[in-house]
């Protein structure tokens, strides 16, 4: 599990974060939302050490991560950003291996190159292996960048908006396979996410922030009710139930 304590976040004199504590479990997803300016990502940056801690404590699996060299902490888990300055001059193939540096130190052996072809095959880019970046689409670029993260084969996969720009069907096989890994192969996933229903239909737990503190968190049903999503958002949000999964309205809502 993830065990968030007592964290706190400024950006200059603007807090930022504020005094969250939390614990993300392991074997299923848990799903980030609030609204814009929140501090979701933030949150998933301090938990991936792309941000230095300033106060306050994040354990992965017993491990405090101020402490945990880099090249195990790559090990324990994936992160998937938001913005990804990656040269376009690569081709998908050389993207996604990146993924397996921690594991071979780019002298990928067999193992490394079965992970790689696996990754394509799952996002649905091995027709497109050999293409630059720069000559695909924005999701074609986005699945190849989660394939990277999946290919490094971790026990956590931190994922920032991993939705951002693909379309329903690439959306839900996403959703499905990250859930699947989460829940059948005992690993946690935790997912940035603006379309709540993604949420509702994949998460297993659900963790809110609402201007840098902890709104709710729990399991789906409980965090995913009408009372609580509306003042999230600020807005009125209605919440019926689909195939055994609150499913949330926008429209129509008094
Ligand atoms: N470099 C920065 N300097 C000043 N403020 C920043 C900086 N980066 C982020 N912030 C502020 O920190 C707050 C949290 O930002 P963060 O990106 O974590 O939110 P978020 O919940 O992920 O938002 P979004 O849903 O819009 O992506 C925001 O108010 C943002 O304006």
């Amino acid at each position: 599990m993830i065990e968030i304590e007592a964290l706190s976040h400024s950006i200059g004199a603007t807090p930022i974060l504020r005094d969250l504590t939390l614990t993300l479990p392991r074997g299923g997803m848990t799903a980030l939302i609030g609204p814009n300016g929140a501090g979701k990502s933030t949150l998933l940056r301090l938990i991936g050490r792309l941000e230095p801690l300033q106060r306050g404590r994040i354990g992965i699996d017993g491990c405090d991560i101020a402490r945990t060299p880099t090249a195990e902490l790559a090990r324990r888990m994936a992160i998937l950003g938001q913005q990804t300055a990656i040269s376009s001059r690569l081709r998908v193939r050389e993207l996604v291996a990146f993924g397996r540096w921690p594991h071979c130190h780019g002298r990928p052996g067999q193992r490394d190159h079965a992970a790689v072809a696996a990754a394509l095959e799952a996002f649905d880019l091995a027709p497109l292996a050999d293409r630059f970046l720069d000559e695909l689409s924005g999701g074609q670029v986005q699945r190849a960048h989660i394939a990277m993260t999946v290919a490094q084969d971790t026990d956590w996969l931190l994922l920032d908006e991993p939705l951002n720009n693909l379309d329903m069907a690439h959306a839900r096989s996403l959703m499905a396979r990250v859930a699947a890994l989460a829940r059948t192969q005992g690993r946690g996933a935790v997912i940035v996410l603006h379309d709540v229903n993604h949420a509702a239909a994949w998460a297993d737990h659900v963790v809110a922030l609402k201007q840098g503190r902890l709104h709710a968190q729990g399991p789906v049903d409980a965090v995913l009710s009408e009372p609580l999503l509306s003042s999230l958002y600020d807005m009125p949000l209605a919440v019926t139930r689909h195939d055994g999964r609150p499913l949330v309205l926008h429209h129509g809502a008094r």
